[in-house]
């Protein structure tokens, strides 16, 4: 077959192995979805008991997950798509996404076993729980590390110079205080464990047959990598463990090809044996990668979290919030607010309000006009990232916030349409309030590129542009941190392809010739959305406070 036509038959493949499914889609070399499939770890794997794609622990604050649910999840997402007759001896390049912060740690045995897999077996059966040397592996929703945060901090020097050194001051969930925790109350485990990976390089090792490597991006949610150095720091390496270099492996770059598709999944799914397995990444970053924007605007995405992205020319130094390596432009920096009480939250005021049905929820939260009539909430279910609170409040127009009725706020709305905008309006107003606190400022040129499962949800979306005052844009295909994982595949692909001929396409260049519409307008604020917004956005400081005044006695 002539080189034109082989390389108009070449297909990328990107997964993003999130909190609550596993998600794979296929691009042609147009870059266009040509198919798709996913497992919903609840659903499908009910054997492993989650609820949105977690077990809480034992003990407070404990949240993880069985890896071999991952694992089992990529059996069967493999075999969806060969159910489709999807041909994945096209596939040329696979690249991932991953929830971010998630650590395995590999046992001796799971290191061979991935260098031996037999293609006549399924994956689960031979990456079983005897692959890691913890069973119970902690996720991002594990906020139970206060400790070694405080420990990691302290050994060098303080918060400021953790900020300085790795782009954030120690957060619960980060993988360095969630390492030393395990160092600390499992040291054998913490002794047997040959390599340690994050969510995203343990999905690229199942792909390569061996360890991966971590990306810088994904890195960066550690507390352990120098971001301006992209290399880990030896002070905060000895802040958390001892011998951990090795057990990280080098961190590289996201458009890194680690080598090629394993045996197994040559014999076993019929994929090329020159397969490139790219570097994966945390589904943040993912996400900015597959949303191809500019420094004018702030992305948000609605999976399980919800997080605000940006991407940033110098990394400020952060009282709160994250500062992680670009995970596409070499000299650029993302900044990332993540937001606990996302999906979860709106997902349970579905149930109670709306009988779980999302229609519904719509047609509530659209008969309530902007502004509630003054009522307003705040439904920190779990205890928040930032701001550190836990609680519900709820605050009808005459509550003054110096009042003794600022404590305890009202007990119930009077209506579920009531509920529902409070919720929503709360939310936006919170994501809003720390995203100016982080230094962004949102002014006539910002745009919102909206993605995450709850961005099917144009109502939410209508809140959304009003609270930030900002017009909304959505994606024509698929969600962004799954595309980013194949965009970032074929950009590997092309760089490795085209390495001795010049000029080379920046990526956002590369995938833009390709897919050059690839955002439509979803919602416009309403024209009194400032007038409305600007003193509720007082008013939530204002109820924050209260509810970080609680935890604090
Ligand atoms: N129509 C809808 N309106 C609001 N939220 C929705 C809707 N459909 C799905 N969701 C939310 O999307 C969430 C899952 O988003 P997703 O991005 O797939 O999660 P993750 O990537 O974290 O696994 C669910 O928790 C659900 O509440
Ligand atoms: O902790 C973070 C980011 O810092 C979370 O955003 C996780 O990366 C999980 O992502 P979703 O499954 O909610 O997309």
């Amino acid at each position: 077959m002539p080189q034109q036509e082989q390389d108009s038959q070449q297909t990328f493949l990107g997964f993003d192995l999130s909190t609550q499914k596993l998600k794979a889609i296929l691009l042609n070399a147009e870059l266009k979805v040509i198919a798709s499939a996913e497992v919903k770890f609840d659903s499908d794997l009910p054997e492993f008991r989650t609820t949105g794609g977690a077990n809480p622990g034992p003990n407070k604050f404990e949240y993880f997950v069985q890896p071999v649910m991952w694992v089992k999840a990529m059996d069967i997402v493999l075999d969806r798509l060969v159910i489709q007759e999807v041909d994945l001896s096209t596939v040329v390049a696979i690249s991932g996404s991953a929830q971010q912060h998630g650590s395995l740690y590999w046992s001796k045995h799971g290191i061979a076993a991935l260098q031996t897999l037999d293609a006549e077996k399924f994956l689960h059966a031979q990456i079983d729980d005897s692959a890691f040397v913890v069973n119970r592996t902690p996720i991002w929703m594990d906020a139970s590390t206060l400790k070694q945060c405080f420990e990691m901090e302290t050994a060098i020097g303080g918060q400021t110079e953790m900020v300085q050194m790795t782009g954030s001051k120690c957060y619960a969930r980060f993988t360095g205080p969630q390492i030393r925790k395990i160092y600390q109350q499992r040291t054998h485990a913490y002794e047997d464990a040959q390599r340690i990976s994050l969510v995203s390089s343990f999905l690229a090792s199942l792909f390569l047959g061996k360890v991966a490597a971590i990306d810088y991006a994904d890195g960066s949610g550690m507390n352990l990598l120098d971001i301006r150095h992209k290399t880990w720091s030896k002070t905060c390496l000895n802040a958390c463990a001892p011998d951990l270099e090795d057990r990280l492996g080098e961190a590289v770059s996201g458009f890194s090809i680690l080598g090629n598709v394993s045996e197994y999944f040559v014999q076993r799914f019929c994929f090329p044996p020159t397969c490139k397995v790219v570097a994966c990444t945390g589904d943040n970053p993912s996400a900015l990668a597959g949303m191809l924007v500019d420094r004018n605007w702030l992305s948000i995405s609605l999976g399980t979290s919800d997080t605000l992205m940006m991407s940033l020319e110098e990394p400020p130094n952060l009282e709160e919030g994250h500062v992680l390596c670009h995970p596409t432009e070499s000299h650029e920096y993302m900044g990332l607010l993540c937001f606990r009480n996302g999906s979860m939250v709106r997902e349970a005021m579905n149930k109670s309000e709306a009988d779980g049905n999302w229609e519904k929820f719509n047609e509530l939260l659209d008969s309530t006009p902007r502004g509630n009539f003054g009522n307003m909430a705040l439904h920190f279910n779990e205890m928040e990232i930032i701001p550190k609170a836990k609680g519900t409040l709820r605050w009808n127009k005459d509550i003054h916030p110096s009042s003794n009725d600022a404590v305890k706020g009202v007990l119930k709305f009077s209506s579920p349409q009531i509920e529902i905008r409070a919720l929503v309006e709360g939310q936006m107003l919170h994501h809003r309030a720390i995203a100016e606190d982080m230094g962004f400022h949102f002014g006539n040129q910002t745009k919102i590129l909206a993605t995450g499962g709850a961005s099917v949800n144009q109502s939410i979306l209508q809140v959304i542009a009003d609270v930030f005052n900002a017009p909304v844009y959505k994606q024509n295909e698929s969600e962004a941190a799954l595309l980013g994982a194949a965009y970032r595949a074929a950009y590997a692909f092309y760089l490795n392809k085209n390495e001795q001929r010049e000029p080379i396409n920046s990526y956002r260049d590369y995938i833009l010739s390709k897919t050059p519409n690839h955002l439509k307008l979803v919602c416009e604020p309403n024209k009194d959305s400032e007038t409305v917004y600007t003193p509720m956005l007082q008013r939530y400081r204002d109820m924050a406070r209260v509810l970080e005044g609680q935890l604090a006695h």
